[in-house]
């Protein structure tokens, strides 16, 4: 039987008093990628945040990895968030970010120079990541998150700049994150992506 990662049960989200989730369920075992998917503001960028640990539930509860998710390193030593762009760190190249990254985590999976191919960015080593576009700033956010060990990756519109050709790249680098044991959640507007990594659909609507 598939060893269950994520246990989320009767999830409430209320903002203002009006509810955002009214009793969302998510399930996904080890080695499996779910895609949440839905209109503009009907919660899943929300609900990654509930499994992260940076939005506490009004009702329901949630299990990541056997335990309530919580805001705390030993918690994001084995899961990764990919929302909003990081901050860049002033005066660090493109190729420097990943090696603080691959130092930081020890057990990298990828090496600085080997993540810089794997996610189209060897032209652009030595550059400062705000000087590039928004695709690229994608892939570099992406590749930090690739890089370092992890067992769950949270994911909000990662194909957010990418180009059809890269999306088509990422897929298949989920699906060997995956197959190599890892969980993945991602919240897209992009179901073609999700369909070619081989998701399970979870589709949101309005509260
Ligand atoms: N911190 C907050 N305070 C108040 N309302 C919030 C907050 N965060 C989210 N909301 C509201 O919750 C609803 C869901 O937002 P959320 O970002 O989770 O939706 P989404 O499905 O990810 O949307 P999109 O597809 O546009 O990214 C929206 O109506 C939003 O305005």
């Amino acid at each position: 039987m598939t060893e269950m990662i994520i246990q989320a049960r009767n999830v409430t989200v209320e903002f203002g008093g009006a509810a955002v989730l009214d009793g969302v369920d998510l399930a996904a075992g080890r080695g499996e990628i779910v895609a949440v998917v839905g209109e503009n503001g009907t919660g899943k960028s929300t609900l990654l945040r509930c499994l992260a640990g940076l939005q506490p539930p009004a009702a329901g509860e949630i299990g990541v990895l056997d335990r309530p998710p919580a805001d705390e390193p030993g918690f994001w030593r084995d899961v990764v968030l990919v929302g909003d762009e990081p901050a860049w760190y002033p005066g660090l190249t493109v190729l420097e970010h990943l090696e603080l990254m691959a130092s930081v985590h020890g057990g990298s999976r990828l090496g600085a120079e080997e993540a810089l191919e794997s996610f189209g960015l060897a032209g652009r080593r030595d550059m400062a990541p705000p000087a590039m576009s928004t695709g690229q700033r994608q892939r570099l956010s992406l590749a930090m998150a690739l890089l370092r060990p992890s067992r769950v990756l949270l994911l909000d519109e990662p194909e957010r700049g990418l180009d059809a050709a890269f999306r088509a790249r990422l897929a298949s680098i989920l699906t060997a994150y995956a197959t190599a044991g890892g969980t993945v959640v991602l919240a897209t507007h992009d179901p073609g992506l999700a369909r070619a990594a081989g998701a399970r659909f979870i589709v949101l609507e309005a509260a």
